[in-house]
């Protein structure tokens, strides 16, 4: 066995988490897509089969209250709270992370437009609102596309800048920035307090996009004094394809949060069905229409695997997995065949690595016929996500020998 090999095992049978594994239904393929779709947890079946047989089949619509389906929205927002530091009442689940884009990133240009001295000299004497939207350049293409709509729909200006130049970007023009903690592309991660306490300072709101974040390194929302954050559960969350996303609004901001999408679920008195709209109180103002129940309830069983596990501990050994990958891809990959576009400094990476490759869609194609699934991403990005839970150090070696010999 190769010097890496040996240290691959040594580092397996040191791994405190290792044992996590058998909560997933996995097979021989080393699995490096759970940025992209989590594996599934080996409990999620039953549960869900439980759902549709007993819930649905036999309860029918007394599920809504006796099987908790009504309040499942908060209920499981309060199970993901934990690993992204927020405290219990503050993240409802539901809808894509598109669609919780939308809310989130309005209801900022509304908040920030009612805050006292949002209007500025417009330096004629008169007053001007503020009218200008910052979005990641570099973004998932989604949030750029839903930004754009925001910033037509709100009347304001749409300005694409890199993370690095919004503290430089920010005015008293600045209503809302649209920010992704962890770029889906490169896996760079982004300074989350500063930029924060920046947008903040400028009088705005900052929306994060936690997709590749949550479950895989703490975020600290509530320490760090974010306002609004949105996230999908199918990644690091393992919630299953199209489970729903989430939306964190700060306690103290959810009286003021305005939601452009305000449905009957987010009414005070949703039975009350008034032509009027008055909003909930709380986490639940963020919902609209009725839950997608049966993916909720495999969400909510899915998580279930965290249970025990912190969030620093799986942060630890993303660092010790993505590190291992590195060290084995400069030792096995021939010279000048790939060049990593993911931060080698543990304060600015994710719990990915992006690995530049010319031919990079036929090398993951024959990466994935040898049992080595990541992804492709345009141009020319090999992608392969790490997620602790389920992954060992023996993947990341045997990957990166894969991908030697693919490239030779
Ligand atoms: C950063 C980011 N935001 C948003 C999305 C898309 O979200 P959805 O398909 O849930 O709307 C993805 C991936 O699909 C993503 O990586
Ligand atoms: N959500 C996805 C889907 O429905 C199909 C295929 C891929 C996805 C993804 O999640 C892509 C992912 N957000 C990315 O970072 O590229």
């Amino acid at each position: 066995m190769s010097d890496l090999g040996t240290k691959a095992r040594e580092l397996d049978s040191a791994d405190e988490l290792a044992p996590l594994r058998d909560r997933f239904v996995l097979d021989g393929t080393v699995y490096l897509d759970g940025n992209s779709l989590g594996a599934l947890p080996a409990n999620v079946p039953d549960r869900i089969a439980d759902v549709v047989r007993r819930q649905w089949g036999e309860l029918r619509i007394r599920s809504w209250e006796e099987s908790g389906w009504w309040t499942a929205p908060e209920r499981i927002g309060d199970r993901i709270a934990p690993l992204v530091g927020a405290a219990p009442g503050q993240i409802v689940v539901g809808d894509s992370t598109s669609v919780n884009v939308f809310k989130a990133l309005v209801a900022a240009v509304r908040m920030a437009r009612t805050d006292g001295g949002a209007r500025t000299d417009d330096g004629t004497g008169g007053t001007r609102d503020r009218d200008e939207i910052l979005v990641d350049a570099t973004t998932f293409p989604t949030d750029g596309y839903i930004a754009r709509s925001a910033a037509r729909m709100t009347g304001c200006t749409l300005r694409p800048v890199t993370p690095a130049e919004v503290p430089g970007a920010l005015s008293a023009r600045t209503a809302a920035v649209l920010l992704n903690h962890v770029d889906y592309r490169t896996g760079r991660l982004h300074d989350l307090p500063s930029l924060t306490a920046a947008v903040h300072a400028a009088g705005a709101y900052a929306v994060w996009d936690l997709c590749h974040s949550a479950g895989a390194l703490p975020v600290g929302l509530d320490e760090h004094g974010v306002g609004l954050a949105v996230g999908c559960t199918y990644k690091y969350l393992n919630g299953g394809p199209g489970s729903p996303a989430y939306l964190y609004v700060r306690r103290e901001l959810q009286d003021r949060f305005d939601s452009p999408l305000p449905g009957w679920n987010s009414h005070a008195e949703p039975f009350g069905m008034r032509p009027d709209f008055e909003p909930a109180s709380g986490a639940r103002r963020g919902r609209v229409g009725t839950p997608d129940i049966l993916s909720m309830l495999a969400l909510e069983a899915a998580l279930e695997v965290w249970d025990g596990v912190p969030v620093e501990a799986v942060r630890a050994k993303s660092l010790a997995l993505t590190d291992f990958f590195l060290e084995c891809v400069v030792a096995y990959v021939p010279d000048g065949r790939v060049t990593s576009l993911t931060p080698v400094p543990h304060g600015e990476r994710g719990s990915q690595v992006a690995l530049r490759c010319a031919d990079a869609g036929e090398v993951m194609k024959r990466l994935i016929e040898r049992g080595v699934v990541g992804d492709f991403r345009h141009p020319d990005v090999l992608r392969f996500g790490f997620t602790p839970l389920y992954v060992g150090f023996a993947d990341v070696e045997r990957a990166a020998r894969v991908l030697a010999e693919v490239l030779r």
